[in-house]
């Protein structure tokens, strides 16, 4: 754990370090456009290619896809209790999502035309849920929910298998209660790809979304255009920010929560309170020899967390927006002066009381959300974005009447006279 404290005299670097960029590294994007090169060129051969080279698995353009009823019958290899636990989780996010669709709307501007808004899914996505290094049930749950709420009819799901070529039921079972209606089992910038521009096997699809390791995050970001996308999710970080009255023992376990994921994810806690900086940091250590995730644990805790003791909460709050944490939990009793001024937190959670864990699996938000730095940019995933927005626009007589001088001038100074007298021949 690095410890950081605003009386070093690297205090200010350190500080200025915290604002983050969200940009892959150049190895990785070389290697992400090769992988989309070869796949646009070649389709499922080079889909198949990269599955054995990245994922250890032979498939084969029949066994990539998953059938309905290898997805029914997951249902019954998945225990009761899991089962039970999807559905309860499937319950409070299908609900969430809900309450945050769009709807239409119709009213009148000054000129007495009709102008509107009109709202339909998009008839064709791509969730990605990742299966790296864990199979990922909650994603399933946390992207594809959101993409049955808002009605699309066609949901597409890549997720990569083990060097057997078989993805976990539990995954499968949370993908059927959510509604995919295709299952490939590919991963990485390939899956993207094949997501983007079809293959022989699979048909492109119009958006794509869900998170990723950063090989999938760069995919989808070199993807953009050909087809939209939700926002940048890639390796998953916590920040908390706590006054004295943050739990030492509670705070500890969440940044232990977030390091398991191991590998790029980060932690970190800020403070204004030199003791319970410290009483962190040991409960840090205490709590860590009881995991079992030792192997993620360890290079995560060297690497990717740090606690800093800032000069007040509010500087502290500035660190929060210049980070964008993914998730940020904040602690204090000043909770109405301090959360207005978090602006680029993708979560919040409040209080001693709120484990991230409860956002990453049941609470009802999805937990699809920005990481490395792009909070500053998106979003987390929201129903809506599974809706594609349009607009409406009727006039009559009298409203093109009141219209037309307005039309007049700013057609006269762009030059644009045939506008000009296309309103006009309605209004004479
Ligand atoms: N931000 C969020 O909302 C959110 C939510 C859930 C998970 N996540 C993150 O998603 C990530 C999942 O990562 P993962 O790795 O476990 O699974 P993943 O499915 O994202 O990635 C695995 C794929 O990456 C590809 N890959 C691996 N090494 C490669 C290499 N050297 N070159 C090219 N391709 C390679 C392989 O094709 C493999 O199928 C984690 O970092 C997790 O924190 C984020
Ligand atoms: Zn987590």
């Amino acid at each position: 754990m690095k410890i950081i404290r605003h009386t070093d005299p690297t205090w200010q670097e350190t500080a200025a370090a915290l604002n983050r960029r969200a940009e892959a590294s150049d190895a990785v994007q070389e290697v992400v456009s090769g992988v989309i090169k070869e796949v646009r060129a070649r389709g499922n051969a080079a889909v198949l290619e990269f599955t054995e080279r990245f994922d250890g698995a032979q498939l084969t353009a029949e066994s990539m896809a998953i059938s309905q009823d290898e997805l029914a019958g997951s249902w019954n290899l998945a225990g009761p209790d899991l089962l039970q636990s999807l559905i309860a989780s499937h319950r409070n996010v299908f609900s969430f999502a809900q309450k945050s669709l769009r709807q239409n709307w119709s009213g009148t501007n000054e000129q007495g035309a009709q102008v509107g808004e009109v709202y339909h899914p998009f008839e064709r996505v791509g969730c990605y849920v990742p299966g790296g290094s864990a199979p990922l049930v909650s994603t399933a749950i946390m992207t594809v929910t959101l993409a049955s709420a808002a009605g699309v009819p066609e949901i597409v799901v890549c997720t990569p298998c083990g060097k057997d070529g078989t993805v976990n039921p539990g995954l499968l079972a949370a993908l059927k209660l959510a509604g995919a209606t295709e299952v490939y089992k590919i991963g990485g910038a390939q899956a993207i790809a094949a997501m983007a521009y079809g293959t022989e096997t699979i048909r492109p699809v119009a958006k794509i979304f869900g998170p990723g390791n950063s090989f999938v995050v760069e995919a989808k970001r070199q993807a953009f255009g050909v087809v939209s996308i939700d926002l940048l999710p890639g390796p998953s970080e916590v920040l908390i920010l706590a006054d004295r009255t943050g739990n030492a023992s509670f705070i500890a376990a969440d940044i232990l929560a977030q390091a398991e994921h191991g590998k790029d994810s980060q932690a970190g806690f800020i403070t204004d309170d030199a003791a319970l900086l410290d009483k962190v940091a040991a409960e840090v250590d205490r709590q860590c020899a009881k995991l079992s995730r030792q192997a993620q644990l360890r290079p995560v805790l060297e690497k990717g967390v740090f606690l800093l003791l800032a000069p007040s909460l509010e500087e502290g709050a500035r660190l929060v927006n210049a980070y964008a944490p993914e998730h940020l939990t904040l602690i204090t009793e000043r909770e109405s002066d301090i959360l207005p001024l978090i602006r680029t937190a993708g979560a919040i959670f409040l209080g001693n009381d709120s484990p991230v864990a409860v956002g990453d699996f049941l609470a009802g938000p999805s937990h699809t959300l920005p990481t490395g730095g792009a909070g500053k940019s998106f979003p987390g995933l929201t129903v809506d974005m599974f809706q594609r927005r349009t607009s409406i626009i009727r006039l009559d007589k009298a409203s093109v009447t009141l219209s037309e001088p307005i039309v007049r001038s700013f057609a006269t100074v762009e030059g644009l006279d045939a506008h000009g007298e296309s309103v006009a021949i309605r209004a004479r």
